[in-house]
């Protein structure tokens, strides 16, 4: 299996290569070069496997020859040992039709343990093989900061810095960052927003100098193996359900696009998922784009979910390569457009491409109050914003006679203040984290400047 750059001049790599690479060196985002196909008899006998097994069954094709069966099968075993709950990610029921996937009961109470804690063991696989040593560079709006630095502390072979927007985090969040003692985690609060943060790490991806200098390597799902490690909860959910004799459809709860793609990936993989919606806050470039075929950036309004406040959303550029008939010039022209004229416009033909893949919405502030405070009081259910963004989409898409699944991407207790406000219920964290407020915290205030934060980065590397 091969993996090919969406703006097409890039060398194309192995999935190791790939996974470790994290950015193209042209500035575009791995894909597999075909997707791997599973059979109707295939998926049919996911059913009822643990999750370990279907996680093995599901990536075991996207792989090739850069693990061994075993390493793979040791690695995902290892990956989800910590989860607290023996599903791993299960399916509660809200309403008639309407189910809600738990992705929260990883270590971090987020989505991201999925991938995070499997990519953490590939790393430790892949370099202790090869000696090397690598610098973790991620940019996060909350989750994908703490997973990582659950995932990577302590490791011998690795540096991990994360860069957050400062004052843009919940608190549980931040302290998930800020708290680890370990010497090799490194919280950076930076004065900007996510796409700022995300566009720096961008940046040092294409400085070639510092890239190849401190061995520079990415978690964020711009991460090829980040992206396949979350298409196996969408196979759990849908064969729990009847698939494949029975489609199923999902709302995701999206920002940068990578969780919402793993269903996308599960849907060419023969999955069959008939309706595939993104959900957004008021942060809503994609259901704007979806609508009117425009992607314009107009800067980022914090919300009440702020994991998804999020304007430039990375993995976009996957689905539009399969769009633009996987013509990486046409990407690298409109991904050139977005940095210096802040949008572009889809094609004719793509927007229809697009439109026919994926449904939209999004949720007010106020809506997802409400959606937090109906789903307690008639469904019992404590969601996230987050999640409840999900839920008041799907809502309003209509539940038919598919069965939906709204993704539920962290736990409420993440998100106290907003939880309580809608709902009049304060969440607890789980007792294992208890004295996360009491902790210390260690963390350095960056400025929104390329060559500050690479000075800082080779600073510490050296000490
Ligand atoms: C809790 C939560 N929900 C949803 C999202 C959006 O997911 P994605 O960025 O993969 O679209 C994120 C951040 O990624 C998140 O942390
Ligand atoms: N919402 C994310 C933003 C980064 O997303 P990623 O999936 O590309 O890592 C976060 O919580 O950090």
């Amino acid at each position: 299996m091969k993996y090919v750059s969406t703006r097409g001049s890039a060398p194309t790599l192995s999935f190791e290569d790939a996974m470790l690479s994290g950015l193209a060196r042209d500035g575009g985002l791995y894909v597999p070069e075909t997707v791997p196909q599973l059979s109707a008899g295939e998926i049919a006998a996911l059913a009822g496997l643990p999750y370990e097994e279907v996680a093995f069954r599901v990536m075991w094709p996207f792989v090739g020859e850069s693990f061994t069966e075993e390493e793979l099968r040791g690695c995902i075993a290892r990956a989800y040992a910590g989860f607290g709950h023996d599903a791993r990610a299960p399916l509660t029921q809200l309403g008639p039709n309407h189910f809600l996937l738990e992705l929260f009961h990883g270590p971090t109470l987020a989505f991201k343990d999925f991938a995070m804690q499997l990519i953490g063991q590939l790393f430790q696989t892949a370099l202790s093989r090869s000696g090397e040593r690598v610098t973790i560079v991620g940019a996060t709006s909350g989750d994908t900061g703490s997973a990582a630095i659950e995932a990577f502390k302590g490791l011998g072979n690795v540096d991990v810095f994360i860069l957050f927007p400062h004052g843009r985090v919940s608190e549980v969040q931040r302290r998930q960052m800020t708290t680890p003692p370990e010497a090799n985690v490194h919280a950076l609060a930076l004065d900007g927003d996510f796409d700022d943060c995300q566009a720096r790490l961008k940046d040092m991806f294409n400085h070639f100098d510092f890239r190849d200098g401190v061995r520079l390597a990415g978690v964020n799902s711009i991460n090829w193996a980040r992206v396949l490690a979350q298409v196996v909860y969408y196979f759990t959910a849908a064969v729990s359900l009847g698939a494949p004799h029975r489609p199923v459809s999902f709302t995701v709860p999206t920002g940068n696009f990578g969780d919402i793609f793993a269903g996308y990936i599960a849907r060419q993989m023969g999955l069959p998922i008939e309706r595939l919606v993104v959900a957004t806050n008021q942060n809503d470039i994609l259901h704007r784009c979806l609508t009117t075929g425009e992607y314009r950036t107009d800067g980022v309004t914090p919300s009440i979910s702020p994991s998804m406040d999020i304007q430039v959303s990375s993995n976009f550029e996957r689905v539009l390569f399969d769009v633009y008939g996987r013509d990486g010039k046409a990407v690298a022209q409109l991904m050139d457009e977005l940095k210096t004229q802040g949008g572009f416009t889809v094609s004719q033909g793509a927007i229809e491409g697009l439109r026919a893949l994926f449904g939209s919405g999004r949720a007010s502030e106020d809506e997802t109050r409400a959606t937090i405070a109906r789903a307690q009081e008639t469904m019992g259910e404590l969601l996230c914003p987050h999640s409840a963004v999900g839920v008041k989409v799907a809502e309003e898409q209509g539940i038919g006679a598919t069965p939906m699944i709204t993704l539920a991407t962290a736990h409420p207790a993440k998100f106290p203040d907003a939880v309580e406000a809608a709902a009049g219920i304060r969440p607890d964290l789980p007792p294992r984290m208890a004295d996360l407020f009491t902790r210390d915290e260690r963390v350095t205030r960056v400025a929104n400047d390329l060559g500050a934060l690479e000075s800082l980065i080779k600073e510490r590397l050296a000490k």
